[in-house]
């Protein structure tokens, strides 16, 4: 039976090789070339072509698609990248993007067939779209360099790719919907827009020493996925800004953002109904990410007995507004955190002493950072910010007044929003003069109240 098809098979394969050496001795080149595309234009003749020529070619071939099974493949879309990113002078096909007004144009290679040496060994790629309308990156090689292509020549297309990608990556803001604009899917529970915060860590106004500690944490961070791999703990952290409004906690929110490429995830807890909204929020999250709850004492009443609280929620069941301390508790060190990688979360607040100590225990807020009045090193920077001045003979004058008043960052700012410098530091000592007058007011008929 095998030999019987094997037999046919042969004899059919000769018969194709017949027809076409008889039609290349009789017809000219061109018209050879013209019936070859007819041929390939029928699907079962393409089919069997490609089929023939891939048996006796001498080369592989590696498909990336773009949806493997149902799952978007992480490897095409670096693959695709770093495909876009080799642009040069004798690169003939490009296409250019500029997403917003004021961004800088975006140049990719826009070839469909792309040809690259690496370590001396001839690579080519190929873009299209299967049947199914789907991309598929497809890579040909010989299959002599079978070693070189799948030792180190992929890894480095995938890892390269990732890292342009990573470079290239905007961050974006996501704001929670109310249920009621959810659709199916998990489709609906965020409304996205781009982040454009000009925030950095050079920028942020406040003690140097603490900067450099929370710019090293989170850099730690960030490369620590073998780290937190090793000591089986979820690959996430949680910081605490506390401070008085104006000391710089959102701005610091941003400058986080920019330099660890995060997305933001600002959760407003007023507006989800209850507990079970919470959970299909967190877990809509994408890993890196920075899930942030502004004053999170004014979000919710968390402070006080927890039990009684949850009690209540229980009760009314679903439709009441029962986002409870122990639902969100739950969700930071339980279900939630199993199913993300990568992720900050940031909770905000005026007030230290109103929160329930369950909330901020080490461990679940791993760093608590204050935010506080305006210090002469977090002056010079904003001196440098707004003003772009090292130093000035006023400067003495402002370190002086700084160390005896409350001013904070925000309105230390405010003053220096006039571009001429002698002017707006001045008007600075002026304010500063009038807070130092009131704060000594308001001690001396606070000892006259106590007399
Ligand atoms: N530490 C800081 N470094 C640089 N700029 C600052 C700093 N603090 C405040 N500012 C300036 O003041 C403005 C208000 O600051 P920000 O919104 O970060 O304060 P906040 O601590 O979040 O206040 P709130 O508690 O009211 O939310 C910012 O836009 C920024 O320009
Ligand atoms: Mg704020």
């Amino acid at each position: 039976m095998f030999a019987e098809n094997l037999t046919r098979i042969g004899s059919n394969v000769a018969g194709l090789f017949f027809v076409w050496s008889t039609l290349k001795r009789y017809f000219p080149r061109q018209i050879q070339q013209l019936l070859f595309n007819a041929i390939q234009r029928i699907p079962i003749f393409k089919r069997l072509s490609d089929k023939i020529l891939e048996f006796f070619s001498p080369y592989a071939y590696i498909r990336f698609r773009e949806i493997e099974g149902y799952r978007y493949n992480y490897a095409f879309a670096a693959v695709k990248t770093y495909l876009g990113a080799k642009v040069n002078s004798e690169v003939k096909n490009l296409k250019g993007n500029q997403v917003k007004e004021n961004m800088s144009l975006d140049l990719k290679r826009d070839d469909v067939k792309i040809e690259e040496e690496y370590e001396g060994v001839k690579m080519w790629w190929e873009i299209f779209r299967c049947v199914k309308g789907k991309k598929i990156c497809r890579l040909t090689f010989h299959r002599s360099n079978w070693d070189v292509v799948t030792g180190s020549y992929l890894r480095y297309v995938v890892e390269e790719g990732k890292s342009i990608k990573a470079r290239k990556k905007k961050v974006m803001v996501l704001m929670n919907n109310p249920s009621l604009h959810w659709k199916t899917n998990m489709k609906g529970l965020w409304t996205c827009t781009e982040f454009e915060h000009p925030a950095t860590f050079d920028t942020l106004a406040m003690d140097i020493d603490k900067k450099d500690e929370i710019f090293r944490d989170l850099v730690a961070f960030r490369d620590g996925k073998e780290y937190y791999d090793r000591i089986g703990k979820a690959w996430k952290r949680g910081y605490l800004l506390y401070g008085p409004p104006g000391t710089g906690k959102s701005t610091m929110i941003a400058a986080m953002a920019n330099l660890m490429k995060y997305n933001i995830y600002d959760l407003e807890l007023t507006s989800i109904g209850n507990n079970w909204e919470l959970k299909k929020l967190l877990i809509a999250t994408t890993n890196k990410s920075i899930i942030v709850i502004e004053d999170i004492d004014c979000s919710l009443d968390l402070t006080g007995e927890r039990e009684v609280k949850d009690l209540k929620g229980d009760k009314e069941g679903k439709k009441s507004n029962a986002v409870t301390l122990s639902g969100l508790l739950n969700f930071i060190d339980g279900i939630w955190s199993a199913c993300g990688q990568e992720r900050i979360l940031v909770f905000t607040t005026n007030h230290l002493g109103k929160l329930d100590q369950a909330l901020i225990r080490r461990g679940r807020m791993d760093m608590h950072i204050e935010l506080s009045y305006c210090t002469f090193g977090a002056f010079k920077i904003l001196a440098k910010n707004y003003l772009n001045i090292d130093s000035h003979h006023l400067f003495g004058k402002i370190e002086s007044l700084l160390k005896e008043t409350k001013i904070t960052p925000a309105d230390v700012a405010e003053h220096m929003m006039v571009k001429e410098v002698d002017g707006s530091l001045k008007g600075l000592i002026r304010a500063l003069e009038r807070i130092k007058w009131s704060q000594n007011v308001k001690v001396e008929e606070q000892l006259q109240q106590g007399d």
